[in-house]
């Protein structure tokens, strides 16, 4: 069957290429020939002129031929992606304008796709951290400089892991420092190694981290906590790849890509002269931003039901315990997302729904402090409860709809249709290893 239309194909689509511009060539001949007798126009001008009203008409005979799928492609897709139907997103714009929108949410939808499968570790189905994982992928690629900032707790190390786990460096080694863990005095010596005898105690040489991570990457973490000097040397390195031990007189050539990451505001400790600002610019190169987990509250019940997998497998969290953890503000970002959840399953013991009784250092909220979040309206504070409520019920049920819905009170087709105008994806919330699968939906 396939063979069949291929052969039809491919005889069809030149016969019909070939049909119109045999067309175009003998309209615009005879449309010339009546040009030229009516006018005084020079034969070659007539038959220019007349090329163009031909190509014109094959054009728009063309269009209005491809507009017919695209349609069709609209009306099909519009249920399926609700935002493609929005009207804000939608209004104003013809059926190509419309067309783009769609093409842009099937992307939207593949990448999010893409990113759980290249990035197994990460979780995040946010726009934010979507955003971040094709930063990712597309630092991975090159040998630049990367600088990794955000909050405390944000997934910073996760993602500086991840670019070399994806970049032409993968087989080299991956060597970390953090620079505010390491005696200011000791960190030269950290990062550059010793020869014997350079100072008191360097009893024998050193290799230091540059050199371990030879080939592969370097993950200066806490660099807003080195200091100057050491700020220079690494200027240094950085733009001629070389560096000498301490005590040393060999120069060494430094084959490592540099990812530094801060929780800092670098622009303030240039100001206060606290950071070079010409380091600055040599590790900005390529900035990522890895958002709190307060500006992607969508991703909270996912992270949640991933850990707890882990933690505790089995166990769920009830509606009210998720709601406690969806109305959270988590300063800690997901380390302390992830500190909860260990305390909780401590707590809960052989218990298999965690309660708020759990999670004793969430405050007790109401639907108001749940959806406070970029919630003006009455309407998108509505929502946002709605959402929160189902994205809930899903982690309790693992995605599965139809026990959602009893969870909810509600029937099945009626979740269905909120799924569907929330733009919530129901196997998100499947256990890691089922997420392919739709048998339950
Ligand atoms: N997107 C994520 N998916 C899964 N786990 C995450 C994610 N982000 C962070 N984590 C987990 O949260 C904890 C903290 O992450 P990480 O150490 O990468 O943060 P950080 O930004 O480097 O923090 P710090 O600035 O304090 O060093 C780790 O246990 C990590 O595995």
């Amino acid at each position: 069957m396939r063979r069949r239309i291929d052969v039809s194909l491919a005889v069809l689509v030149p016969l019909i290429l070939g049909g119109v511009a045999v067309l175009a060539v003998l309209s615009a001949d005879s449309l010339a020939a009546r040009f030229s007798r009516f006018s005084t126009l020079e034969p070659a001008v007539a038959m220019a002129l007349a090329a163009g009203v031909s190509v014109g008409c094959v054009s728009a005979a063309f269009v209005f031929a491809a507009l017919r799928p695209i349609r069709r492609l609209l009306r099909t897709t519009a249920p399926a992606l609700p935002l493609a139907a929005g009207p804000a997103k939608t209004a104003g714009l013809d059926d190509f304008g419309r067309l783009g929108v769609v093409a842009d949410q099937m992307a939207e939808v593949l990448g999010a796709l893409d990113a759980r499968a290249l990035f197994p570790n990460m979780v995040g189905e946010s726009r934010a951290m979507r955003a971040v994982f094709a930063q990712v992928l597309k630092v991975a690629a090159s040998d630049a400089s990367v600088l990794l900032l955000g909050e405390s707790g944000t997934g910073k190390d996760l993602a500086a892991r991840s670019i070399h786990d994806k970049s032409p460096r993968s087989a080299g080694a991956f060597v970390a420092v953090n620079c505010a863990a390491i005696p200011q005095g000791l960190l030269e010596s950290e990062l550059f190694g010793h020869e014997k005898g350079a100072f008191t105690g360097a009893v024998t040489r050193r290799v230091g981290r540059f050199e371990q991570a030879a080939g592969g990457t370097l993950f200066l973490d806490e660099i807003g906590d080195m200091p100057l000097e050491i700020q220079a040397k690494i200027l240094r390195v950085l733009e001629t790849r070389q560096f000498e031990r301490v005590g040393g007189i060999t120069t060494l050539r430094a084959d490592v890509r540099v990812i530094a990451a801060t929780h800092r505001d670098l622009g303030e400790m240039i100001r206060r002269g606290a950071f070079r600002e010409d380091l600055f610019h040599r590790l900005n190169v390529f900035p990522v931003h890895l958002p709190p987990l307060r500006e992607r509250r969508e991703d909270i019940a996912l992270l949640a039901g991933r850990f707890l997998e882990t933690l505790q497998p089995g166990a769920t969290l009830s509606l009210a315990a998720m709601q406690r953890l969806l109305a959270h503000d988590w300063p800690g970002n997901v380390r302390e997302l992830r500190n909860t959840l260990e305390r909780a399953a401590l707590l809960a013991g052989d218990a298999a729904v965690l309660e708020p009784r759990h999670l004793p250092g969430l405050a007790e909220t109401g639907p108001g402090e749940a959806v406070q979040a970029g919630a003006d309206d009455l309407d998108s504070r509505l929502a946002a409860y709605e959402r929160s409520l189902i994205e809930a019920a899903l982690a309790r049920t693992g995605g599965v709809q139809a026990r959602a819905a009893t969870l909810l009170g509600i029937k099945e087709r009626s979740l269905w249709h909120r799924v569907k105008k929330l733009g919530i994806a129901p196997g998100l919330f499947r256990p890691a290893g089922q997420q392919a699968s739709n048998s339950d939906d």
